[in-house]
């Protein structure tokens, strides 16, 4: 099949248009030399004639009801492929799970942003398309990490989200776990100068799309919470001018002036728990519309599942990622703790 996307048809309109995937390997050359290559519907890599030192991914829709980074990764796409951005760095796209975008839902029969690191596999297997997809997906992040030139290379994956509820912090990034590698001063200063300026640090393995790309390319990656989960049409989009400005430097190889670290620019908080549903019996108990970020005071009962229940523990002890409706097994609910950023390892 010599499926081909025309320069005047939309990327995201030809990927919602082939939802799970297409057959297709097409390959443009712009005006200013950059080449455009489409490996799979929602996956568009631009590499300049002369790339910068950055391997940059910008992934969106993991989740297909989370709008505005679809929004977002669609305008910049649209601006490359028309010229009116030149890139001067690697950087692939990924637009993730179009059928979820289709349908206006979170997922359709999996959370994908529990499927990676494999865990597409395991199991029943490749039992849905999701699963398929989330394979697919790794399997592009290494082709596109593998593929660049030769030499001392800066990996960097922004997964991109947006929150089911009212955040007290309104964007939010979460730094994967790192094995005790050191965290990153300019990582923070690239997060703050998009606006997001509040870092929860994961303090073990997870099965999301930018642990994986941590655990397996060593990229900075983070995955980004830019707002509030809202239908295409509604997001107010001058929110996002500064991450739409750092993401076009970025893939401009323009530079970013960040100013010196000030570890007082930012809220840190460590992941204290992560707690599962692993029965039918599950609630949450407070109301559906408590903001992330909420604390509770020490004792209070944050949430029971069957007989067992969980109180909050620590002093300062908040809540993150509130879902009683996740499916049995999965996660229902983060709790954090601000810590000092004069607290953790930052290089
Ligand atoms: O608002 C929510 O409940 C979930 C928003 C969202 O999709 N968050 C990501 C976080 C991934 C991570 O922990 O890195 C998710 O739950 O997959
Ligand atoms: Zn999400």
């Amino acid at each position: 099949m010599n499926l081909r996307v025309l320069s005047e048809q939309n990327f995201l309109t030809f990927t919602r248009e082939h939802e799970w995937g297409v057959d297709i390997d097409q390959t443009e050359c712009l005006a200013d030399g950059t080449q455009v290559e489409i490996w799979d519907s929602g996956v568009i890599v631009f590499t300049p004639a002369n790339p910068g030192p950055l391997d940059l991914i910008l992934s969106c829709a993991v989740h297909g009801d989370e709008t505005a980074p679809i929004e977002i990764c669609d305008e910049l796409i649209e601006q490359l492929r028309q010229g009116y951005l030149q890139s001067g760095n690697r950087v692939m796209f990924l637009i993730a799970n179009p059928a979820a975008i289709n349908i206006g839902k979170r997922f359709v029969d999996e959370n994908m942003n529990r499927l990676f690191s494999g865990a597409h596999s395991e199991g029943e297997g490749l039992v849905n398309k999701e699963r398929v997809r989330a394979q697919k997906l790794e399997q592009y992040v290494a082709r596109f990490y593998e593929q660049a030139p030769a030499g001392k290379r800066q990996r960097l994956h922004y997964d991109m989200h947006t929150a089911i509820r009212d955040s007290q912090h309104e964007k939010f990034a979460v730094y994967p776990f790192t094995h005790g590698a050191p965290y990153k001063k300019h990582q923070l200063q690239l997060l703050g100068a998009m606006g997001v300026n509040t870092v929860l640090l994961h303090e073990g393995p997870t099965t999301t799309f930018s642990y994986f790309s941590v655990r397996n390319f060593a990229a900075d990656a983070f995955t980004l919470e830019l707002g509030k989960v809202r239908p295409f049409g509604h997001n107010d989009m001058h929110k996002f001018a500064a991450v739409k400005e750092v993401l076009q430097k970025l893939i401009c190889n323009q530079e970013l002036k960040l100013g010196n670290f000030e570890p007082s620019d930012f809220h840190i908080y460590q992941v204290l728990r992560s707690i599962n549903r692993t029965q039918q019996d599950f609630e949450l108990n407070f109301p559906d519309d408590v903001a992330n970020f909420t604390e509770f005071a020490v004792g209070y009962e944050l949430a029971r599942d069957g007989d067992k229940t969980y109180p909050v523990q620590t002093q300062g002890e908040s809540i993150i990622f509130p879902n009683a409706k996740v499916a049995l097994g999965q996660r229902a609910l983060i709790t954090v703790v601000e810590v000092d950023a004069d607290q953790i390892e930052l290089v």
